[in-house]
């Protein structure tokens, strides 16, 4: 292979020694382009692919965010009914997106897995946008339901793509491009929806221009769908291409090996609750609480609170690459909390202009979603990731829809106040979970905060005993 073919073919760590120089490519020859193995193949089609995978998800998940005041007016529902239809979207999770991560590792498979979860997440916001139409709060909830069956569990194998495809390599990166994506999808729902609804009202008005709107986010849903299936034939074409071994049906996940997972996993998923719970309710109820506290209009309201979006949107990718330069996971984690932590007590107790609170939180959200989910990657083998990151995602979930459902019911009777020092104690839980992970791992060999200098030479040695055992 010439230097310059070198050069662009990086190597994948599933690859077996030496199958890159034999690769019988199918279709368009041996261009870099098409080249499964080459740097431009995996870089410039599939990350992107599974990237725009949970866009259309991220899209619909805070339709209700951005426009709270019309959906609290059109359907005559109050704080509490609002905040149920993202309780409803994460109640089923609490289970589901579990068996979800399972049934992708011993059942579907990763590219099936995501296929029939980016259908699932399709019909729930068409039952959702249907629900609005016919002015059935009960047809909106079962929307947010089945939305939620496939929200989930499509991160679920959002994340499982980016490790078979990215493992070793940048994957601190390739979480932050893919959360960046997603934060995309967020940022640009927060911002069109209120004018596409403003648009619609010209014409047709109350829940009924609520619900042609809604069907916006069921487009976009069918766009990542596309992509998924795409990616899903890359994929495919790609196993067969480089040789990628199927798991073996012995080494397939049993649900007992749930008990296996190492301690360190279930602090990162504690972490995970407990500072998920401060941030995406927050927002969630962000708008009433900007417009009351800091006397903004609804336009300003909805700028400030998708910030943390617009500013993930941007920063993720670049705290990905730094953290894949620097390592030490666990410290930046503890950095992304106690920053978060500042942000909310400014909100609470000051009333320093809101936009500097929620710019600093959207680089510390972006800091702490960059260095927490690739963690698991670190301790829990590769046909395991799937359960594992639906196990850590229903316990997220589990505390996304008590919170969600207390944070509506702290606010209509105690006031935003209350409501930011309830966020607050949840980030000194997170905090808490963090400093018992980093003297774990300090004390049980420090793989979760290795410098990522010293990660790349263990891992290069472990790569040498694993050749030398096969020899
Ligand atoms: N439609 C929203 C999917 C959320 C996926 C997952 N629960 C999550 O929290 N991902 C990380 C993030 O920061 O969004």
């Amino acid at each position: 292979m010439g230097d310059q073919k070198k050069e662009e073919t990086e190597s994948s760590p599933l690859l077996s020694s030496g199958s890159s120089m034999d690769i019988e490519l199918q279709g368009c020859g041996a261009t870099p382009f098409c080249n499964p193995n080459s740097f431009v193949h995996r870089y410039f089609i599939v990350l992107v692919l599974i990237c725009f995978l949970s866009f259309g998800s991220y899209f619909c998940y805070d339709n209700p965010a951005a426009l709270q005041d019309t959906m609290i007016n059109d359907l005559d529902i109050n704080e509490s009914k609002f905040m149920a239809f993202y309780s409803f979207y994460s109640w089923p999770n609490v289970v589901l997106c579990m068996f979800g991560g399972y049934l992708i590792d011993r059942v579907f498979g990763v590219r099936l897995g995501a296929i029939i979860f980016s259908i699932f997440v399709t019909c729930g916001q068409v039952l959702f946008a249907f629900g609005s139409l016919l002015d059935s709060y009960a047809v909106m909830c079962l929307g947010r339901f089945v939305f939620g069956i496939g929200g989930e569990s499509l991160a679920v194998a959002q994340n499982t793509y980016a490790v078979k495809w990215f493992q070793g390599k940048a994957l601190n990166m390739v979480f932050g491009l893919q959360l960046s994506f997603s934060r995309v999808g967020s940022t640009v729902n927060m911002n069109v929806m209120q004018p596409i609804y403003d648009y619609i009202d010209q014409s047709t008005h109350g829940y009924k221009c609520l619900g042609i709107a809604l069907f916006v986010g069921a487009f976009m849903c069918i766009f990542s769908l596309i992509l998924g299936i795409i990616l899903a034939v890359l994929d495919k074409r790609a196993d067969n291409i480089l040789k990628r071994k199927n798991v073996a049906s012995e080494e397939m996940i049993k649900f007992r090996d749930i008990l296996t997972f190492p301690f360190p996993f279930w602090l990162i998923s504690v972490i995970c609750v407990a500072y998920y719970v401060a941030v995406f309710p927050f927002i969630g109820l962000g708008l009433v609480f900007f417009e009351m506290k800091f006397g903004l209009s609804p336009t300003s309201a909805n700028a400030v609170n998708s910030l943390v979006y617009i500013v993930s949107a941007v920063a993720s990718p670049v705290f990905g690459f730094l953290i894949d330069r620097s390592g030490k996971n666990v410290f930046w984690v503890l950095i992304g909390i106690l920053v978060t932590l500042a942000c909310h007590m400014l909100l609470a107790f000051t009333f320093l202009n809101p936009y500097i609170a929620m710019i600093i939180m959207g680089l510390s959200y972006s800091v702490l979603a960059s260095a927490l989910w690739p963690m698991v990657a670190l301790i829990i083998p590769a046909h395991q990731l799937g359960t594992a990151y639906g196990i850590m995602q229903a316990i997220q979930n589990l505390g996304l829809a008590v919170i969600s459902l207390t944070a509506g019911i702290v606010v209509d009777k105690n006031g935003y106040l209350i409501l930011e020092v309830f966020f607050m104690a949840w980030l000194c839980l997170a905090l808490i979970a963090g400093v018992l992970l980093y003297l774990w791992d300090a004390s049980n060999g420090g793989k979760l905060n290795l410098s990522a200098k010293i990660r790349h030479l263990e891992d290069a040695k472990l790569a040498a005993e694993s050749e030398k055992a096969l020899q």
